[in-house]
Parts: structure tokens; sequence; C-alpha cells
């Protein structure tokens, strides 16, 4: 591979002994992981074999992932290369917590932070980037996630809806890429010496957003896909130097991770308990993370808080009368439990319908999902979305039908499917126990509504 002449040069001073292995691993075969969804994940996979575990992720393998797969498609995995996953790990929220991904585009550690979470607890979501954010929708719609909330924002306008707020964040920060020149090797075009500082400003910018929302006794992980020093040990050094309360955390290191580097920031000994992956030790490509506790009390706010407002913002709405009255009747014919999801925490927003974990007011912030759509209201009739068939267990629904991996390629093109299922209305479409899609069982067929921006052909 062909490195920029200014990169070998940093780093053959930087690495010294170790450059020669270090610019070789370039040369080596990229490393493909995938994970499986504990949310959905029944025993079996219908495409792809687990067949070499990654150690340190209870749901990560080496493998590639196949777009055009019941597996892929209905959110059973997902594709992740195996140093991503580790970032994941650092954060390990529990079921309940608040959790807040800031760079999260396209998912791989939201959809990482949910496996741990259980459905309980809030996660938000942002992604600064909007085209980015829808992906990030769908990847977590997929992936069948109850407590999700996507925003599209930027960090700093965050900082006062959220200020002390949140018990883990994860700042997977935008960076110079050099960890994944190997893997997207357009990613050099962007580099030149001056990158890594450049980046590194805006670091520092996103950082003190996260800060500011961080709860107290809350726990901040720091990652970049890059070996740059300007964008890992000392913007960690710039962390520790600028908050006094904030702690570095001892994670635990497998012989083929390296520690941090103090003498690449303030010499401080504490950057040893950061992280670095490099590709000629580790199984993956390069990246950095760092685990740090905030040991202290609330960050004072500059902008008074704002008040919490009576009535509801002009966007989302509680539902009237007719709504709920149609949503019931839907709920109980549909679902097992039909108060599966409390009203309380329904709100409609342009005749959609969405259920939030936690209720939050939006108003003012830009978001791709206020919270998990479960369908629409359309004249007198309540029509489910595929986010809530991809949200929900098989035994959850009240009417099933069971269909082939042959059917599975028609239904996701479009076509109608006949059946024996007796039966009428909403049906959830499952292979053995992976729920694909709805449809509506009418005389003898199944009528297609898996959406139209995701039918594919074969
Ligand atoms: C390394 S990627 C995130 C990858 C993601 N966490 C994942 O695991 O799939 C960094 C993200 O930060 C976003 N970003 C760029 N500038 C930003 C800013 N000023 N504030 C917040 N995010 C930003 C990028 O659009 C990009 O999606």
């Amino acid at each position: 591979m062909q490195l920029p002449v200014d990169f070998k040069e940093k780093y053959e001073k930087l690495l010294g002994d170790q450059a020669e292995a270090f610019l070789a691993s370039f040369d080596n075969p990229v490393q493909k992981g995938f994970r499986i969804n504990p949310l959905k994940y029944h025993g079996h996979l219908h495409e792809h074999a687990m067949q070499q575990s990654v150690g340190y992720s209870a749901w990560g393998y080496f493998g590639k992932v196949r777009g055009k797969t019941i597996d892929h498609q209905s959110g059973l995995v997902y594709s992740q290369e195996p140093s991503a996953m580790l970032v994941g790990e650092f954060a390990h929220p529990k079921p309940g917590q608040k959790v807040l991904d800031l760079c999260a585009a396209p998912g791989g550690k939201t959809t990482y932070l949910a496996s741990f979470m259980d459905q309980q607890g809030l996660l938000v979501s942002n992604e600064i980037n909007r085209g980015r954010a829808k992906i990030l929708a769908e990847n977590v719609e997929r992936f069948g996630i109850q407590n999700a909330v996507i925003l599209n924002e930027s960090p700093d306008r965050m900082e006062d809806r959220f200020a002390n707020y949140f018990d883990v964040i994860v700042v997977d920060a935008p960076c110079s890429g050099e960890g994944m020149f190997r893997k997207d090797p357009a990613a050099m075009e962007y580099w030149n010496k001056d990158y890594p500082s450049e980046c590194a400003n805006r670091q520092r910018e996103i950082l003190k957003s996260a800060m500011k929302m961080l709860a107290p006794k809350g726990t901040l992980v720091y990652s970049t896909c890059t070996f740059a020093p300007e964008e890992d040990e000392q913007i960690i050094a710039w962390l520790l130097d600028n908050y006094e309360n904030l702690a570095l955390v001892d994670v635990p290191k497998q012989d083929d991770m390296d520690a941090g580097r103090p003498e690449w920031a303030d010499g401080n000994p504490e950057l040893t308990k950061a992280v670095r992956l490099f590709p000629h030790h580790f199984q993956g490509e390069g990246h950095f993370m760092a685990k740090l506790v905030n040991h202290g009390m609330e960050t004072p706010t500059e902008k008074p808080r704002a008040k919490k407002k009576k009535k509801q913002s002009s966007n989302s709405k509680s539902l009237n009368k007719t709504q709920v009255k149609l949503w019931e009747t839907f709920a109980k014919a549909f679902l097992k439990d039909s108060n599966y999801f409390d009203l309380a925490h329904l709100m409609v927003q342009k005749d959609r319908l969405y259920y939030q974990s936690e209720r939050l007011d939006l108003e003012g912030l830009r978001y791709i999902k206020p919270g998990l759509e479960l369908g629409e209201f359309k004249k007198n009739r309540f029509e489910p979305s595929q986010s809530l068939l991809m949200a929900l267990p098989v035994d959850e629904f009240q009417q099933v039908v069971k269909i082939t991996a042959e059917e599975w390629r028609q239904y996701v093109h479009g076509d109608v499917l006949s059946t024996t299922t007796a039966g009428k209305g909403w049906v959830a479409v499952a292979v053995d126990d992976t729920v694909v899609g709805p449809g509506k069982l009418v005389q003898g067929t199944v009528k297609n509504f898996y959406p139209k921006g995701l039918r594919m052909n074969f």
C-alpha cells in the first residue's frame, strides 16, 4: 500500500524499531467481523457461520456479513470490524441507564450499547450529518431497539437540554482515520501532516459539550480510529488537565493490546490506562480508546437550564381519543399483551405514533426519530410500521405467518404470498423465529407491507 510519505516518516520516528512491522501491516488483509444481536438471537443464524469468536466480545465473530440475507435484513447480525467492538465493551451500560452516543452514525457503537441495555433506560443516538443520521435510524430500526431516540444535532446545541444528564457517554470521534487506511484507502486522500491537529480541535469542542452532559459518577468513553497522538493521548491529557474530577479507568488489556503512550503526550503515567490497537499486534484495524469516570459534582451550566414546559411541543402531542381507540383496537388484535407499550409513553407526530421509553421534550432540537415508531394513523385505522415488527420477539404477536427462506426472497421483493394460515388482519411475517416484517392476511394470501424503500431484487 502506498502510504503518504509524511505519515511514514512520522511513525518511523514515533515507533522506532517497531515501525517496520507497523508499516508492513498495512499490506495484510483487512479484518472483518460481525456481531449477533442478543435482542433477537434465538440460537441460530440463517446464512452465516459463527466460527471464530472475538474473545473480548460476547457477541463478536470474525467473518463477513452478506447484505441480501435474512440475518442482515432482519437485524440478527451487525457488521462491525473487531477492534471497534472493544469500544462498546468499554462503555458497558446497564439496563435502565441514560446513555448518549454523541457521534453515532452508522450505528456500530449504538447497536453495541443497546445490546447491553435490554430495551430499558434511554439511548440517545446523535449524528450531526443528516444523511448519515438517516442511515443510523435504519440500522437502529433493523436492530429492533425500543429505547432509542435519533437526534441530528451538533453537540453544543444539546448541552442545555441534557445538562449533567447521561450516565454513560460515548464519543467515537470524527478523526483523521489513519487506522482505516487499510480498510478504506480513500481515507488517505484527506490526510496531510496537519490534519490530525485540525481533527483534535474539533474533538476538544465535542468533548467540551460531552462533559457538560455527563452526570456525576458518569462514564465517558472516548475513541478514535487513528494512531495520531494529537487525537489520542494528547486529547486525554487535555481532558485530565481541564476536568480535575475526571479520572482514567484501568481497563484490563489482552496481551495483543497496547497501552497508551504517556511520552506521546505530557508524560502523565495515567495515560497507560488507555488502549491502543495496532494492526501489527492485534487482529483488527487501528484504534485508540479510553474510559474515564466523573468523580465530580454537577458541572455548572453557562446558560440557565431550559424550564420544563407544561405544554407539549407543537410537533409532538399526546394521542387524542380517536387515536387511543384506534391504537387500542389494533394492539388488542395484533399483540399478545395489548399494554406492552405504556399509553403514558406514547406520542403522535404528524399522524405517526411513537413510543418513548423516557418522555423527552425535543422541541428546538433536530431529530430523525423521537422514539420507536409504532405505525401510522390513516383514515379510521392504524397501520403498523416495520420498526414495530423489528422491535418485538415473535412470541409477542397474536398472529404469525411462517414462511420459508425462498418465500422470504419473494416477500422482500414485494410479492403477495399465498398461505394456508387461517385468520385475517395484520400478521407478523417470520422465517422460523425471526420476524421479517408486517403483512395482512386476506383470503389465503399475505398482502405485502414490507416497506417499499427496503425492497430488493435477487
Ligand atoms: C467515527 S464516526 C462514528 C462511527 C459510529 N460511532 C459507529 O460506530 O458506527 C464519527 C462520526 O462523527 C460525525 N461528526 C463529524 N463532525 C462532528 C461534530 N462536529 N460533532 C459531532 N459529530 C461529528 C461524523 O459525521 C461521523 O459520523
